[in-house]
């Protein structure tokens, strides 16, 4: 786990990185609070973090209270270790938003333990995260998820004047794979879904489970030609890849997409701009499945 140190004093920053990396975790290091800042703004930016008190510009307890009125909802775990001392400097500290102080000269042991209880409640948080995130059967992002990272990707797109686009995929004939092979067979053909959805899309687009065999496809920076070529990638990787269950049967599953491009000029809100791939993929039902369709 990666944990990141602020302190103004190089001898103090480097002593606790060695400390850290003997016991496993990986130091990330700032001097002070901007620095600080502009570490945790990074991608997988650490959760765990210690701070000193007295530094030039923002104080730790400055630190501590920019940190906590961050909106993004993202948990941090903070350990104040200073040369203050006395409860006073505990109650402005853990008021300020510190979980736990420590004063300076340490014990190396004492923050050993400290530094473990703290890790302890940033997993216990990250598990939380996930089970609030992701769909438990396929791991991908659950309703509530992609829905917020749907109105994210709308913001962005109007605010970058970029091309967005979604798709709507639902497997045909489902009903038909859980009454055939049974309900664990049919969960283990959604996985695969998913998998090849996850083999055939970029880093950056995102994969949600809508409903039972429903799922919704973020294309950030994609028009409707280049979301054709993808859900046409998709489309056939899952009809020419069956999904192989235990006893080595191969149960072959086709899906049928519909995909929109944002148009700001008429998606009034989300849910219209959903409707209208929704509504195309009903049309590609309609018309026969395994087919993709292009919204109006
Ligand atoms: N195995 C499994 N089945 C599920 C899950 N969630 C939903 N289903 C099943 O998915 C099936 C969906 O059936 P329908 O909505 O009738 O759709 P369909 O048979 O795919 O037909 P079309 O969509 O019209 O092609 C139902 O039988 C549900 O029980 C799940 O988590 N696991």
């Amino acid at each position: 786990m990666d944990v990141l140190i602020v302190d103004d004093d190089a001898v103090t920053r480097l002593a606790l990185s060695a400390a850290l990396e003997e016991w496993g975790f990986v130091p990330i290091l700032a001097e002070n609070g901007e620095q600080a800042l502009k570490k945790l703004e990074m991608d997988n930016a650490p959760h765990l973090l210690i701070f000193d008190w007295s530094m030039p510009g923002m104080s730790g307890p400055e630190l501590c209270k920019t940190i906590r009125k961050r909106e993004d909802g993202q948990f941090f775990y903070i350990l104040m270790l200073t040369g203050k001392e006395g409860n006073e400097a505990i109650i402005e500290a853990m008021e300020a938003g510190a979980d736990d102080f420590l004063s300076k000269p340490f014990d190396h042991r004492v923050l050993k333990v400290r530094i473990a209880a703290g890790s302890r409640i940033v997993r216990l948080e990250q598990t939380l995260n996930q089970l609030a995130s992701r769909d438990a059967l396929t791991q991908c992002w659950n309703r509530r998820m992609i829905d917020e990272l749907f109105t994210n990707s709308i913001a962005e797109s109007t605010r970058k004047r970029s091309s967005f686009s979604i798709m709507v995929l639902d497997i045909d004939h489902f009903k038909a794979v859980n009454d055939t092979y049974g309900h664990a067979a049919g969960d283990l053909a959604l996985k695969h879904v998913v998998n090849i959805l996850n083999t055939n899309l970029r880093e950056y687009d995102q994969v949600g489970r809508y409903g039972g065999e429903e799922f919704v496809i973020l294309l950030p920076a994609t028009d409707e030609n280049e979301a054709w070529g993808v859900a046409e990638r998709v489309r056939s990787a899952i009809q020419f890849q069956p999904t192989v269950i235990n006893d080595g049967a191969k149960i072959d599953l086709t899906v049928s997409i519909g995909i929109a491009q944002f148009d700001r000029s008429r998606d009034i809100n989300q849910n219209t701009f959903f409707e209208r791939a929704d509504k195309a993929l009903y049309t590609a039902k309609q018309s026969g499945r395994n087919r993709i369709i292009c919204a109006d």
